[in-house]
């Protein structure tokens, strides 16, 4: 009989080889990859392939995490999709005998050769996340092996306290150290350098860029095929009162109530013109003894710090793969492709789903449908030749909700780009102001759900609250425009000329709402109303 059969009861496997070997066993891992894991990761909060069809996993590589007798194996596992294309997870395990130590994320009971135990996720095991922290702390400058651990030569880690989940809503994993670092696994990897570390190194390790938490160190495995794939980055963990979406959110409603008390009719507030630029002193009074000085400051200095990190990231002129370039037809064609293959992926999902969505949603559904050809249209025809702005290495997934709201500053997170595009197309230099509309996007999301989550307590009909979030999202953006274009210019930084500001914002938002319309569909049908009304107020406008 071969060694290392696996004899699979309902509840407990068996191995007659000892944890170290277990993972070479072929029989093992057929076993563990079909019978246990597809159950396993398709429950996972980080498991990214839950509306489509898993088909099977392979291991594409396994590698030790070790420190003298500790031995964790970090697998990377391929999950393949009956849609024909598949992604990769990384997945660290651990071996324990000791129940107590099992009661969370337990994958497996397994019997083996010299104990019985538990695999369990190792990023569960507190002995796990110490040796970690001490493989990073103590990184050599230069490290060849194939798990390479990388430490910031300007830092030196204190001994390790304590490590804890990070405990909020995310796509990956992260854990805090000593209450004063971060490290986050990457949970879906690709075989690429993440851009989340490329970004948060190259902004505040080489570009001394301070909006962003400070870059401590990474760790990064080095495949069978010599490619760098990053797995873990380690940053400074930023003290903060909770994220710009949150707080945008208080802030709204609180305008919203203020039309009530101050009785504002809207009649009496001067209109702007969509991307019109105004500093604050010019604002007129009305508007801001209904907004409040507050938050348009706080507008202001978020326009500021978004100008300081393009002109951080648009000042490279060695790393190429930050280097600023200009457009031209092969990003159009790029651009296009990529856009009507999006395009057509949305009007499918709606198709789709109309079911559920009700009311007003159902409404603007059907007219998204029946303008298909005119959005297409404008998709397609993007045209680059009277462009002379440059394009950058861009945040790419830029909203409220990751930006860290700091006591009179805010800290600008997660450089992983847009989740649903390729690695590849997520290091493509976009135009800066791509990021610009996500934000605008973002603030019309934060006035909608407003406006959702509270109609009732507003005296106003529907209509009317959408009057007034229209004029407020006009104000926010001239404000906004008004900083950023004068930051941007005062550092050289080409972002285009009037007109082509206007024409890259508009292409952009709608861009950015198509995007939206998908990541809604599937993850939250409820919402699917706000990027909707996006679509249909950027086609009408
Ligand atoms: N360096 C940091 N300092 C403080 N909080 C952080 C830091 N990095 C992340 N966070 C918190 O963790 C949340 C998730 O982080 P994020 O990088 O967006 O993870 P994910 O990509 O897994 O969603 C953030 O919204 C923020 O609240
Ligand atoms: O998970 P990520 O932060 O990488 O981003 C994804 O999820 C976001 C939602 O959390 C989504 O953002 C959309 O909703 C936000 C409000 O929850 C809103 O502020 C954004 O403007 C809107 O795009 C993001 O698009 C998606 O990539």
């Amino acid at each position: 009989m071969e060694n290392a059969k696996i004899k699979s009861t309902k509840t407990t496997f068996s191995s007659n080889k000892k944890w170290e070997e277990l993972i070479e066993s072929k029989d093992f891992i057929d076993v563990f990859l079909s019978e246990v894991l597809e159950e396993y990761i398709q429950k996972q909060r980080w498991y990214g392939g839950k509306s489509s069809q898993l088909k099977y996993i392979e291991l594409s590589e396994y590698f030790r995490i070790q420190q003298g007798d500790e031995v964790y194996f970090g697998l990377i596992l391929e999950v393949n999709f009956t849609e024909a294309f598949y992604h990769h997870y990384f997945l660290p395990i651990s071996f324990v005998s000791d129940e107590n130590f099992a009661k969370e994320n337990r994958i497996l009971p397994i019997k083996l050769k010299d104990q019985e135990g538990y695999i369990i996720d190792a990023m569960y095991l507190e002995s796990f996340r110490k040796v970690v922290y001490e493989r990073i702390s103590n990184a050599l400058p230069v490290d060849k092996t194939p798990v390479q651990y990388h430490k910031s030569e300007t830092f030196n880690f204190p001994k390790y306290k304590s490590s804890n989940f990070l405990g909020a809503e995310q796509s990956n994993t992260s854990i805090i150290y000593n209450d004063t670092f971060i490290l986050k696994f990457f949970r879906r990897i690709y075989a690429d350098k993440n851009p989340d570390y490329e970004m948060s190194h190259f902004l505040s390790h080489n570009k001394e860029f301070k909006h962003t938490p400070k870059y401590l160190g990474s760790i990064n495995i080095v495949d069978s095929e010599n490619t760098n794939i990053t797995i873990g980055l380690m940053q400074e963990l930023v003290p903060n009162k909770g994220d710009a979406w949150e707080y945008f959110l208080k802030e709204i409603h609180k305008i919203y109530l203020s039309i009530d008390n101050k009785q504002i009719e809207l009649k009496n507030l001067p209109d702007i013109e969509l991307f019109k630029r105004c500093s604050i002193v010019n604002l007129p009074p009305q508007i801001v003894d209904w907004v409040g000085l507050n938050l348009l400051t706080k507008v202001q200095l978020l326009a500021q710090r978004t100008a300081e990190m393009h002109i951080a990231l648009g000042s490279e002129f060695a790393d190429t793969s930050f280097t600023p370039t200009r457009f031209n037809g092969d990003y159009t064609v790029w651009l296009k492709n990529r856009l009507t293959y999006q395009f057509q992926n949305r009007l499918n999902l709606t198709e789709n789903n109309l079911h559920k969505l009700d009311d007003y949603s159902l409404k603007l559904a059907k007219e998204f449908l029946e303008n298909k050809n005119l959005i297409r249209k404008r998709l397609v025809n993007f045209d680059w030749t009277k462009l002379k702005g440059e394009r950058i290495r861009i945040h790419g997934d830029y909203h409220l909700g990751q930006i860290l709201v700091q006591d009179d500053d805010f800290c600008i997170l997660d450089f992983e780009g847009e989740p649903e595009s390729t690695i590849r197309d997520r290091k493509v230099k976009q135009p800066p102001l791509k990021d610009v509309a996500g934000l605008f996007r973002s603030f019309h999301y934060a006035i909608y759900s407003t406006i959702f989550n509270h109609q009732e307590e507003y005296s106003k009909d529907k209509e009317e609250l959408f009057e007034f979030g229209e004029l407020l999202y006009k104000y926010f953006i001239s404000v906004f425009l008004e900083t950023y274009r004068a930051v941007t210019q005062e550092a050289n930084l080409s972002i285009g000329y009037t007109n082509e500001r206007v024409y890259l914002l508009k292409y952009c938002l709608l861009e950015k709402a198509i995007y939206e319309l998908g990541y809604e569909l599937n993850s939250r049908p409820k919402w699917t109303i706000i990027p909707l009304k996006g679509i249909a107020n950027i086609m009408n406008s």
